[in-house]
């Protein structure tokens, strides 16, 4: 083979990753400093250079518009999952790639995490620290084994993880649930910890099971609760 053909396949090989979608969370506003938006296109970048398509909640507002166009300009496929109550343009804005509707929040989170291999979250508010906190139960759980990043920019998430490191301390979080939060400063260094991330299975967790939908399971949980009361 000539020195150039092997030169790019080591190029590719390199490149690729074991991830064909990763699903980003982050935040409708896009933050304070700069230093966010900066993440936000550098982690569109990453993707694009290992070659990850992206899943995340729809629409063009704060850093999910800027990952997303990230993604979208340097050719991978982006996949946007947004409730129909959200899919007014004035609401979201326009959603570059595909544009999935589903019927609420529910039906959202679980559709995103069906179609990801691995979960990160940028910066971000409420919505960001509960699709995150959800992932990581579910992976708690054995209802998934699929990495969760935390994008750490500017120590924004060192607080959560000091909390995350009290509630070990104080036995409301196990230290092997604890090493189920990969966290990195940099989306380079965070994608490459994910691909080495290897789920530890809890012994009882693995003896669950969890045939149902995440989606059928949150019905089920909300209809156990509405027949109890
Ligand atoms: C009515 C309104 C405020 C709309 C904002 N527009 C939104 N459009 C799409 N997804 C969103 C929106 N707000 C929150 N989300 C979801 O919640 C996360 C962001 O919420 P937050 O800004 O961190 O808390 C995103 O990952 C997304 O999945």
């Amino acid at each position: 083979m000539e020195e150039s053909k092997k030169e790019m396949v080591k190029k590719v090989e390199e490149s690729s990753s074991k991830f064909s979608r990763i699903c980003v969370f982050c935040g409708s506003s896009s933050g304070k400093k700069s230093s966010y938006k900066e993440a936000a296109v550098e982690l569109g970048k990453e993707l694009v250079e290992r070659n990850i398509d992206l899943v995340y909640g729809g629409g063009s507002v704060g850093l999910m518009g800027l990952v997303s166009q990230a993604v979208h300009a340097g050719g991978r496929h982006v996949l946007g999952v947004i409730p129909k109550s959200l899919m007014p343009r004035e609401i979201t804005g326009e959603t570059v790639g595909e544009v999935r509707a589903v019927s609420d929040m529910h039906e959202r989170k679980a559709e995103m995490a069906r179609r990801a291999d691995a979960f990160i979250a940028l910066p971000g508010g409420y919505g960001t620290l509960e699709e995150l906190l959800e992932v990581i139960t579910w992976a708690q759980l054995g209802i998934h084994h699929k990495p969760v990043g935390l994008l750490n920019v500017d120590g924004y998430y060192d607080s959560l993880l000091s909390f995350v490191d009290l509630a070990v301390n104080e036995e409301f979080i196990s230290p092997k649930a604890r090493r189920i939060i990969v966290s990195a400063p940099s989306a380079k260094e965070l994608v490459r910890k994910l691909e080495e991330y290897v789920p530890q299975p809890d012994e009882f967790v693995s003896k669950l099971s969890w045939d149902v939908e995440p989606r059928k399971l949150v019905a089920e949980v909300d209809a156990g609760i509405a027949s109890a009361s």
